[in-house]
């Protein structure tokens, strides 16, 4: 088989895509897979080395209609043609996706060529392609539950999202080098999604002297973005720009502050890490506040919004929830939502449509 994967922009888009693709490689039909991204976002440090890949401008559609919005449509127009010849050319069978933008010229081309199409869409409010375009794929498979109701008109299946291997295998110690951490001490790692969160770190850095006192440890992940990402500097505290290893450092933590990406909330399930969730507030259509939703009513975690939460709220809850049993109950429902073997279900529906 010959297949097309389009996906791009953030972790939250490409993680899964490059799980889903590592695992149909494991097929004994091996099945031969190209890349479609967008120049310059992650997926040009991703997948060439991995897969070759192919990248076109696609960007969504925003703001009130006029001609921005024609302007938008004209180059979506211009990339559903670029794709149908890549498709052509190639000899494709078929097209997954994880959705976002990269997602609306692959649909459309595949279906204009009669070609199987797999969305699979990890968040619980589906965004705008999926909700548009999800009828015309030949399946979707969906990272939570909830998501099939919003979705009346598609064929979809319940399947989780797909995580790195290192998530699906016995967790690994923390390399020292890495994360000198000593064995025995109380771990927050903070996370604000592939691109860090500014708002979050700032809070997190006024909170930390009074964690630091009650002997905890906080492993930073500040993005790239944040001027003030250095301007902390203490014995139980690391801070790092983006770190790979999420599977060794989710499994040693004792706490997160994590923005609620989907991608991040499968993690912090598979590796049963109860959680206080703030979710970014600019996302599209507040999607992040209804995957958080999803996690606090399962009892993995606890949700704040940005514009409520004050530095003196966050460090007792954070002090409160550390020393509480009740973060015992917290993972073990986190651990009740995982699906590990995501991957390995969407690799063998993918393998199922597109016909290998
Ligand atoms: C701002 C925004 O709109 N983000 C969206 C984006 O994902 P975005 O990439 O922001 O967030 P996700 O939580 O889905 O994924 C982040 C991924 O990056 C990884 N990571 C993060 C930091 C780090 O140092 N190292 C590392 O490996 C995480 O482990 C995770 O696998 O697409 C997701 C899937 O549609 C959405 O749910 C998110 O809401």
């Amino acid at each position: 088989m010959k297949l097309l994967i389009a996906a791009s922009g953030t972790g939250g888009h490409l993680f899964p895509a490059i799980a889903t693709a590592e695992q149909l490689s494991r097929h004994q039909t091996p099945c031969h897979i190209e890349w479609l991204g967008v120049p310059n976002r992650l997926e040009t440090q991703l997948v060439p080395g991995k897969y070759p890949l192919h990248t076109i401008q696609v960007e969504g559609f925003q703001g009130k209609p006029g001609l921005g919005t024609l302007k938008t449509l004209a180059r979506l127009l211009g990339s559903v043609v670029q794709v149908r010849s890549l498709l052509q050319k190639g000899n494709f069978q078929g097209v997954f996706t994880t959705g976002g933008y990269i997602a609306a010229p692959a649909i459309l081309a595949a279906r204009s060529l009669g070609l199987l199409t797999v969305l699979h869409e990890s968040n619980a409010l589906p965004g705008k392609v999926t909700r548009l375009l999800s009828p015309w794929c030949s399946v979707v498979a969906v990272g939570f539950e909830e998501t099939i109701q919003r979705l009346p008109r598609a064929k979809a299946v319940h399947v989780g999202t797909p995580v790195r291997d290192a998530f699906r295998l016995a967790p690994s110690a923390l390399p020292p080098l890495q994360l000198p951490i000593p064995d025995d001490v109380p771990l927050i790692v903070v996370v604000g999604g592939s691109q860090g969160a500014v708002a979050v770190n700032r809070l997190v850095r006024e909170c930390a002297p009074a964690w630091f006192e009650a002997g905890f440890w906080i492993v930073h992940l500040t993005g790239d973005s944040d001027p003030d990402a250095k301007s902390l500097s203490h014995p139980q505290y690391l801070a790092l720009p983006f770190y790979d290893n999420m599977a060794a450092l989710f499994h040693r933590a004792t706490l997160a502050i994590s923005r609620s990406g989907a991608g991040t909330l499968t993690e912090l399930a598979i590796a049963h890490l109860p959680a206080i969730l703030i979710p970014y507030p600019f996302a599209a259509e507040d999607h992040q506040t209804v995957n958080a939703a999803a996690f606090v009513r399962a009892g993995a975690a606890k949700v704040f919004q940005q514009k409520d939460l004050t530095t003196e709220m966050l460090t007792t809850e954070v002090l409160d929830l550390m020393r509480s049993p009740q973060r015992t109950e917290m993972a073990e429902a986190a651990g009740r939502l995982a699906i590990a073997d995501s991957a390995e279900q969407l690799a063998k529906l993918i393998q199922k449509t597109v016909g290998i």
